[in-house]
Protein backbone atom coordinates (compact mmCIF):
# COMPACT_ATOMS: atom_id res chain seq x y z
CA UNK A 1 0.00 0.00 0.00
CA UNK A 2 1.51 3.61 -0.71
CA UNK A 3 0.89 6.16 1.71
CA UNK A 4 1.65 9.78 2.61
CA UNK A 5 0.48 13.01 1.60
CA UNK A 6 -1.85 13.94 -1.44
CA UNK A 7 0.80 15.19 -4.43
CA UNK A 8 3.83 12.83 -2.99
CA UNK A 9 3.79 11.10 -6.35
CA UNK A 10 1.96 7.64 -5.14
CA UNK A 11 0.50 7.31 -8.42
CA UNK A 12 2.90 8.19 -10.73
CA UNK A 13 5.11 5.70 -8.42
CA UNK A 14 2.46 3.13 -9.43
CA UNK A 15 2.39 3.51 -13.05
CA UNK A 16 6.36 3.78 -13.23
CA UNK A 17 6.57 0.33 -12.03
CA UNK A 18 3.31 -1.01 -13.56
CA UNK A 19 3.89 0.28 -17.06
CA UNK A 20 7.54 1.97 -17.18
CA UNK A 21 5.86 5.34 -17.81
CA UNK A 22 5.70 8.88 -16.09
CA UNK A 23 2.36 10.55 -15.74
CA UNK A 24 3.33 14.24 -17.23
CA UNK A 25 0.66 16.77 -17.25
CA UNK A 26 -2.31 17.88 -15.00
CA UNK A 27 -2.03 16.35 -11.58
CA UNK A 28 -4.86 14.14 -10.75
CA UNK A 29 -5.98 13.43 -7.40
CA UNK A 30 -6.84 10.02 -6.22
CA UNK A 31 -10.03 9.82 -4.76
CA UNK A 32 -10.57 7.48 -1.91
CA UNK A 33 -8.20 3.99 -2.95
CA UNK A 34 -7.52 1.98 -6.24
CA UNK A 35 -5.04 -0.36 -7.10
CA UNK A 36 -3.16 -2.43 -9.49
CA UNK A 37 -1.28 -6.01 -10.18
CA UNK A 38 1.86 -6.86 -10.93
CA UNK A 39 3.83 -10.07 -11.60
CA UNK A 40 7.06 -9.87 -10.50
CA UNK A 41 9.70 -12.97 -10.51
CA UNK A 42 11.90 -13.26 -7.40
CA UNK A 43 14.55 -15.50 -7.01
CA UNK A 44 13.07 -17.97 -9.96
CA UNK A 45 9.46 -17.27 -7.75
CA UNK A 46 6.35 -15.74 -9.22
CA UNK A 47 5.48 -12.46 -6.48
CA UNK A 48 2.11 -11.21 -7.76
CA UNK A 49 1.93 -8.03 -5.96
CA UNK A 50 -1.60 -6.31 -5.32
CA UNK A 51 -0.86 -2.60 -4.79
CA UNK A 52 -3.10 -0.51 -3.55
CA UNK A 53 -2.73 3.59 -4.11
CA UNK A 54 -4.55 5.34 -1.62
CA UNK A 55 -5.72 9.24 -1.65
CA UNK A 56 -3.16 11.34 0.20
CA UNK A 57 -6.12 13.84 0.65
CA UNK A 58 -6.99 14.37 4.59
CA UNK A 59 -11.27 13.66 3.34
CA UNK A 60 -10.45 10.24 2.55
CA UNK A 61 -8.35 9.35 5.72
CA UNK A 62 -11.12 7.58 6.79
CA UNK A 63 -11.05 5.27 3.86
CA UNK A 64 -8.11 4.43 4.03
CA UNK A 65 -7.53 4.01 7.30
CA UNK A 66 -9.66 0.55 7.47
CA UNK A 67 -7.35 -0.98 4.31
CA UNK A 68 -4.11 -0.98 6.78
CA UNK A 69 -5.20 -3.64 8.56
CA UNK A 70 -4.70 -6.06 5.67
CA UNK A 71 -1.50 -4.58 4.13
CA UNK A 72 1.36 -6.85 4.31
CA UNK A 73 3.86 -3.86 3.61
CA UNK A 74 3.64 0.01 3.19
CA UNK A 75 5.42 2.67 1.17
CA UNK A 76 5.51 5.72 2.62
CA UNK A 77 6.28 8.61 0.49
CA UNK A 78 7.08 12.19 0.80
CA UNK A 79 8.20 14.63 -1.44
CA UNK A 80 11.91 15.84 -1.44
CA UNK A 81 10.37 19.65 -3.13
CA UNK A 82 8.01 20.23 -0.07
CA UNK A 83 9.50 20.39 3.28
CA UNK A 84 5.62 19.73 4.51
CA UNK A 85 5.38 16.24 3.18
CA UNK A 86 8.51 15.76 4.87
CA UNK A 87 7.19 17.02 8.55
CA UNK A 88 4.00 15.14 7.83
CA UNK A 89 5.61 11.79 8.10
CA UNK A 90 5.79 11.08 11.77
CA UNK A 91 2.59 12.14 11.78
CA UNK A 92 1.77 9.08 9.14
CA UNK A 93 4.03 6.76 11.06
CA UNK A 94 1.74 7.34 14.25
CA UNK A 95 -1.29 6.52 11.94
CA UNK A 96 0.44 3.55 10.55
CA UNK A 97 1.87 2.59 14.32
CA UNK A 98 -2.11 2.55 15.07
CA UNK A 99 -4.02 1.30 12.02
CA UNK A 100 -1.13 -1.35 10.29
CA UNK A 101 -0.30 -4.95 11.72
CA UNK A 102 2.54 -4.57 13.70
CA UNK A 103 5.40 -6.70 11.59
CA UNK A 104 4.16 -4.75 8.49
CA UNK A 105 7.01 -4.30 6.07
CA UNK A 106 7.75 -0.13 6.35
CA UNK A 107 9.65 1.95 3.70
CA UNK A 108 10.43 5.43 3.38
CA UNK A 109 10.99 6.24 0.13
CA UNK A 110 12.18 10.46 -0.66
CA UNK A 111 10.23 10.92 -4.25
CA UNK A 112 10.67 13.69 -6.97
CA UNK A 113 14.66 13.80 -6.82
CA UNK A 114 14.96 14.14 -10.68
CA UNK A 115 13.69 18.17 -9.69
CA UNK A 116 17.15 18.48 -8.19
CA UNK A 117 16.14 22.61 -7.97
CA UNK A 118 13.82 22.61 -6.23
CA UNK A 119 14.48 20.25 -3.63
CA UNK A 120 14.26 21.15 -0.20
CA UNK A 121 14.39 17.97 2.15
CA UNK A 122 18.30 16.73 2.00
CA UNK A 123 18.82 13.03 1.44
CA UNK A 124 20.43 13.24 5.13
CA UNK A 125 17.82 14.59 6.81
CA UNK A 126 15.54 11.88 5.36
CA UNK A 127 18.19 9.34 6.29
CA UNK A 128 18.15 10.51 9.57
CA UNK A 129 14.64 9.98 10.08
CA UNK A 130 14.78 6.90 8.80
CA UNK A 131 16.84 5.22 10.85
CA UNK A 132 15.66 6.78 13.98
CA UNK A 133 12.37 5.13 13.09
CA UNK A 134 14.59 1.78 12.25
CA UNK A 135 12.86 1.57 8.71
CA UNK A 136 15.14 1.22 5.39
CA UNK A 137 15.31 4.18 3.13
CA UNK A 138 15.62 4.72 -0.50
CA UNK A 139 15.33 8.03 -2.64
CA UNK A 140 13.11 7.77 -5.93
CA UNK A 141 11.74 9.88 -8.72
CA UNK A 142 8.90 8.57 -10.83
CA UNK A 143 9.62 10.90 -13.59
CA UNK A 144 13.06 9.19 -14.42
CA UNK A 145 12.46 6.18 -13.00
CA UNK A 146 15.31 6.07 -10.17
CA UNK A 147 15.00 3.14 -7.69
CA UNK A 148 11.55 2.69 -8.38
CA UNK A 149 11.92 -1.11 -9.55
CA UNK A 150 14.39 -1.60 -6.91
CA UNK A 151 12.31 -0.36 -4.24
CA UNK A 152 8.62 -2.54 -5.61
CA UNK A 153 11.50 -5.77 -5.71
CA UNK A 154 12.67 -5.32 -2.18
CA UNK A 155 9.52 -5.11 -0.85
CA UNK A 156 8.59 -8.11 -3.40
CA UNK A 157 11.63 -10.38 -1.87
CA UNK A 158 11.32 -9.44 1.69
CA UNK A 159 7.03 -10.60 1.35
CA UNK A 160 8.20 -13.49 -0.54
CA UNK A 161 10.50 -14.62 2.16
CA UNK A 162 8.42 -14.57 5.09
CA UNK A 163 5.55 -15.97 3.68
CA UNK A 164 8.04 -18.87 2.07
CA UNK A 165 10.50 -19.41 4.95
CA UNK A 166 12.51 -21.99 3.42
CA UNK A 167 15.23 -23.59 5.82
CA UNK A 168 17.95 -23.05 4.14
CA UNK A 169 17.32 -19.90 2.30
CA UNK A 170 19.62 -17.37 3.65
CA UNK A 171 17.80 -14.56 5.71
CA UNK A 172 16.67 -11.71 3.83
CA UNK A 173 17.88 -8.77 4.94
CA UNK A 174 15.89 -5.32 3.40
CA UNK A 175 18.03 -2.62 4.93
CA UNK A 176 20.87 -4.16 3.39
CA UNK A 177 18.93 -4.64 -0.05
CA UNK A 178 18.17 -0.77 -0.13
CA UNK A 179 21.73 0.40 -0.24
CA UNK A 180 21.87 -1.33 -4.17
CA UNK A 181 19.67 2.24 -4.53
CA UNK A 182 21.38 4.35 -7.07
CA UNK A 183 22.02 7.89 -5.46
CA UNK A 184 21.95 11.16 -7.81
CA UNK A 185 19.03 13.13 -9.04
CA UNK A 186 18.69 10.60 -11.74
CA UNK A 187 17.51 13.36 -13.96
CA UNK A 188 15.51 12.46 -16.56
CA UNK A 189 14.14 9.30 -18.61
CA UNK A 190 10.42 9.61 -19.02
N1 LIG B 1 9.26 15.99 -11.03
C1 LIG B 1 8.52 14.98 -10.57
N2 LIG B 1 7.20 15.11 -10.48
C2 LIG B 1 6.50 14.07 -10.00
C3 LIG B 1 7.10 12.85 -9.60
N3 LIG B 1 6.12 12.02 -9.15
C4 LIG B 1 4.98 12.68 -9.29
N4 LIG B 1 5.18 13.91 -9.80
C5 LIG B 1 4.16 14.94 -10.06
O1 LIG B 1 3.52 15.24 -8.81
C6 LIG B 1 2.13 15.43 -8.99
C7 LIG B 1 1.37 14.50 -8.06
O2 LIG B 1 1.60 13.15 -8.42
P1 LIG B 1 0.58 11.97 -7.99
O3 LIG B 1 1.28 10.69 -8.28
O4 LIG B 1 -0.74 12.16 -8.60
O5 LIG B 1 0.50 12.23 -6.43
P2 LIG B 1 -0.27 11.38 -5.31
O6 LIG B 1 0.65 11.22 -4.16
O7 LIG B 1 -0.80 10.11 -5.90
O8 LIG B 1 -1.45 12.35 -4.90
P3 LIG B 1 -2.91 11.97 -4.25
O9 LIG B 1 -3.59 11.05 -5.20
O10 LIG B 1 -3.63 13.28 -4.11
O11 LIG B 1 -2.64 11.36 -2.91
C8 LIG B 1 1.85 15.21 -10.48
O12 LIG B 1 1.79 16.48 -11.11
C9 LIG B 1 3.05 14.44 -10.97
O13 LIG B 1 3.32 14.66 -12.34
C10 LIG B 1 8.53 12.74 -9.71
O14 LIG B 1 9.17 11.73 -9.37
N5 LIG B 1 9.18 13.84 -10.20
Amino acid sequence: MLVGDSGVGKTCLLVRFKDGAFLAGSFISTVGIDFRNKVLTVDGVKVKLQIWDTAGQERFRSVTHAYYRDAHALLLLYDVTNKASFDNIQAWLTEIHEYAQQDVVLMLLGNKVDSAQDRVVKREDGEKLAKEYGVPFMETSAKSGLNVDLAFTAIAKELKHRSMKLPNEPKFKLHDYVKKEVRGSGCCRS
